[in-house]
């Protein structure tokens, strides 16, 4: 052979390639055994060679025929969901009620009060595995596999690394538990002799999802820790963007009914609705509150509308794919915040104070399990 042998892209024989410099492939990785350096004396052994080298640089899309690549389809994103504030359905309205200058305080305080400090706590797998807490108000965030929990709590913290995130659903396993805020407002008086003072103003936990790919033992676990723990101030319960409720869902929403604990429903990946999000949005929200309505009726215990569930629901886009710089601070999160923070017994006006039953008690002391937490 004489001349030069050309090689077809990226790869080649970078002895023989006139493109060496920027081929970077060994000659000592190719396969001399077909077509043997023999063959290629002749031309039909240079036209298998060629072929062969272009069988290797060629992309896998181009060897499948084209009506078997099916694209995959994108999530139509609307990126101006990052950046409101507050994406809050009230029961008497179709479209998201505006953030009013009066409402800025109260938004600004709660950011304030989940930026103040951070601490990952715990990892329980069981209700007994939980260190007893008598003063720190707890939420937790249920929702299933998926749905974007760990996402809901990363983005409240304003954060990417506190809470593991997964494409892949039923990533997290255990409860695990992370201290937010200043503990300057909670009630001291209440600790018994030998506590550990608070290191912070309330609880978040993250919870292995239900539905797919979650594990067996996940209602027992989680249905005793909603009646049994004292420190519970609510729950924020996280629907998909569609709000059709799934069986699991019905079943986790009854089991929050009967413990009679507070929730907050959360719609999650806001962003992923396209242009017409807000339309979608309150269709879902219509038919998530008949269903708490229908479910409430059934209740003796006080879980109506407003003493056991919230009326408002609320949406987020939690992703923080976009930029850190806008980390925490859009897709609804500082509305949720607020939220959360109502429901953990914290008055939120131009700064945080403890609601009224807690600071103007003055009868005998009670232990922690008999005092009566706003409802
Ligand atoms: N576009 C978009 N994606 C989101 C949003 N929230 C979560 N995701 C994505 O949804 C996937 C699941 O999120 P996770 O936060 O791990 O969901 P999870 O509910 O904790 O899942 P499990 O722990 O498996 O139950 C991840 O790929 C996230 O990036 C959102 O608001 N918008
Ligand atoms: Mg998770």
């Amino acid at each position: 052979m004489s001349g030069v042998l050309k090689c077809n892209g990226g790869f080649g024989l970078s002895r023989l390639c006139t493109k060496s410099r920027t081929c970077g492939y060994s000659p000592r990785k190719i396969c001399w055994s077909q077509p043997s350096p023999a063959s290629l004396h002749n031309s039909a052994g240079l036209k298998q060679l060629r072929r062969l080298l272009a069988l290797r640089t060629r992309p896998y899309s181009t060897l499948v025929p084209k009506e078997i690549l099916v694209p995959k389809a994108k999530p139509s994103e609307d990126k101006s969901v990052h950046r409101l504030s507050s994406i809050c359905f009230k029961p008497d309205s179709q479209t998201p009620a505006p953030v009013t200058k009066e409402d800025r305080p109260s938004l600004n305080a709660a950011d304030k009060f989940f930026h103040q400090r951070y601490a990952f706590l715990y990892s329980a797998s069981e209700l007994k595995n939980h260190p007893i807490n008598v003063i720190i108000p707890e939420i937790v965030i249920l929702g299933r596999s998926n749905v974007g929990k760990s996402t809901f709590i990363n983005a409240l913290l304003g954060r990417s690394d506190a809470a593991r995130v997964s494409k892949k659903a039923g990533h997290t396993s255990t409860m695990n538990v992370f201290g937010i805020g200043s503990p300057e407002f909670i009630n001291k008086d209440l600790l018994e002799k030998g506590m550990r003072p608070p290191r912070h103003g309330l609880r978040l936990l993250d919870t292995p999802g239900y539905g797919f790919r979650s594990h067996t033992d996940w209602g027992d676990t989680i249905i005793k820790y909603l009646n049994k723990r004292k420190s519970l101030r609510g729950a924020v319960l996280l629907y998909n963007r569609q709000g059709d409720a799934h069986e699991s869902d019905r079943k986790v929403l009854k089991a929050l009914a009967e413990a009679n604990c507070k929730t907050l429903i959360v719609l999650t990946k806001a962003d992923t609705l396209g242009p017409s999000w807000a339309e979608k949005l309150s269709q879902s929200v219509e038919s998530i509150r008949p269903e708490l309505r229908k479910l409430s009726a059934r209740q003796e215990n006080g879980w109506k509308e407003g003493t056991g569930w919230v009326p408002d629901v609320y949406a987020v886009s939690a992703g923080m794919r976009s930029s850190t710089k806008g980390l925490g601070t859009g897709g609804g999160i500082p509305g949720v915040r607020k939220a959360i923070m109502d429901m953990a017994g914290y008055n939120l006006q131009e700064k945080i104070e403890v609601k009224p039953e807690n600071i103007t008690y003055d009868g005998d002391i009670v232990s922690f399990d008999d005092i009566k937490w706003k409802s």
